[in-house]
């Protein structure tokens, strides 16, 4: 069978991104980086719709662990309920793949000039790369349909934006990312061996619960998204401490789940999660870098490369993308073809 532009788009991120991610280490690009140091601020504000509003989950989380005020906001909430939260001493940091979505291009008319704007774009001719104090370019092939490669650079370029503010861009820190980046193929190496067991998985499945914390909250929020959008499936991602809270009362033998879980602060807690999960019927996708073997059928353990954790949304994200080809071709849709949206969002 022919293979799908967004299965090839998948399995080539690592060569597209690791291209994107030198081109971010050089001379120009770290200039416009490290002058993102000499702006005044004392707070940031990542903002963005759908992936390009998760994708800042970890850059925002890492500014926050490392002493600087920092929250993601939706680009609608901002633009109409939360707007009064962007100071004169607030950097907005704005990311939008086509620089065109309704809400950013709305949001980016109504802040004065008072306010810098770092701007993250695929577009260097779009509203928001005009409106940017400084443009960075996330320098990839557009896609045609959901975002893959468009996604994952944008947490390289929000994280890479965190690192400067911190003052922790350096030689060292581009080996980190090149190494997160090469986790990529190794993701999809544990998926393949598991494509059996994961689509069986998939049978019977009715919904599908996404759970993480910390820097992969977006991990969460985005691979649910990527399945609404591609399969046109339920989905929905949560923060796993939550889920305690109440959302456990809905498994049974029918609930399937996926829970992002590297090493880190709060693995235990999510492999206790898990475990405990399976015991009461559900079934989950348990995506760790973790020496434990489990033996429940109930669990299926995708074997991650270890890596720091703030770092790990680059590459977490690359099972749930490979899943959703597999719900997407299970129930024969065209791969990638849009019911009712289309690629840019401009109606609000
Ligand atoms: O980055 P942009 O162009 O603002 O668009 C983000 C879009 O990407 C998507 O994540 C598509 O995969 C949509 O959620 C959203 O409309």
């Amino acid at each position: 069978m022919k293979m799908n532009e967004y299965l090839r788009d998948v399995l080539n991120q690592s060569k597209d991104i690791a291209k994107a991610v030198n081109y971010y280490f050089n001379e120009e690009n770290i200039e416009k980086l490290t002058r993102i140091q000499n702006l005044i601020f004392d707070n940031v504000i990542f903002t963005g719709m759908g992936s390009s509003h998760y994708c800042a989950c970890s850059a925002s989380t890492y500014l926050n662990n490392n002493g600087v005020k920092s929250r993601v906001i939706s680009a609608g909430e901002l633009l109409h309920y939360e707007y009064n939260s962007i100071g004169k001493s607030t950097l907005v940091i704005a990311i939008s793949q086509s620089g065109e979505s309704a809400e950013i291009v709305r949001l980016i008319d109504r802040i004065g000039k008072n306010v810098k704007v770092v701007g993250i774009t695929n577009n260097e001719k779009s509203p928001l790369a005009n409106r940017a104090d400084i443009l960075l370019n996330l320098n990839v092939k557009p896609e045609k349909s959901v975002s893959t490669r468009t996604y994952i650079s944008s947490i390289i370029l929000c994280l890479l934006v965190s690192c400067s503010i911190l003052k922790k861009l350096n030689d060292e820190t581009r080996d980190y990312f090149i190494r997160a980046v090469e986790s990529i193929d190794n993701a999809i190496k544990m998926c393949e061996e598991n494509k059996d067991r994961l689509l069986e998985f998939l049978d019977g499945v009715n919904y599908i619960t996404l759970l993480a914390r910390g820097y992969n909250i977006g991990t969460a929020y985005a691979g649910a998204l990527f399945i609404q959008e591609l399969s046109k499936f339920p989905a929905y991602g949560m923060d796993a401490a939550e889920f305690r809270h109440g959302p456990l009362e809905i498994v049974d033998d029918s609930f399937r789940g996926i829970i992002v879980s590297p090493s880190g602060l709060t693995c235990d807690l999510n492999v206790k999660l898990a475990k405990d999960i399976s015991s009461y019927g559900g079934r989950i996708i348990l995506l760790s870098d973790g020496e434990e073997s489990f033996e429940e059928d109930n669990i299926i353990n995708i074997k991650m490369d270890f890596c720091d954790e703030h770092l790990t949304p680059i590459f977490y994200i690359l099972p749930i993308q490979y899943l959703d080809n597999l719900i997407a071709e299970k129930k024969g849709l065209k791969v990638g073809e849009f019911r009712w949206g289309e690629k840019v969002t401009r109606e609000e």
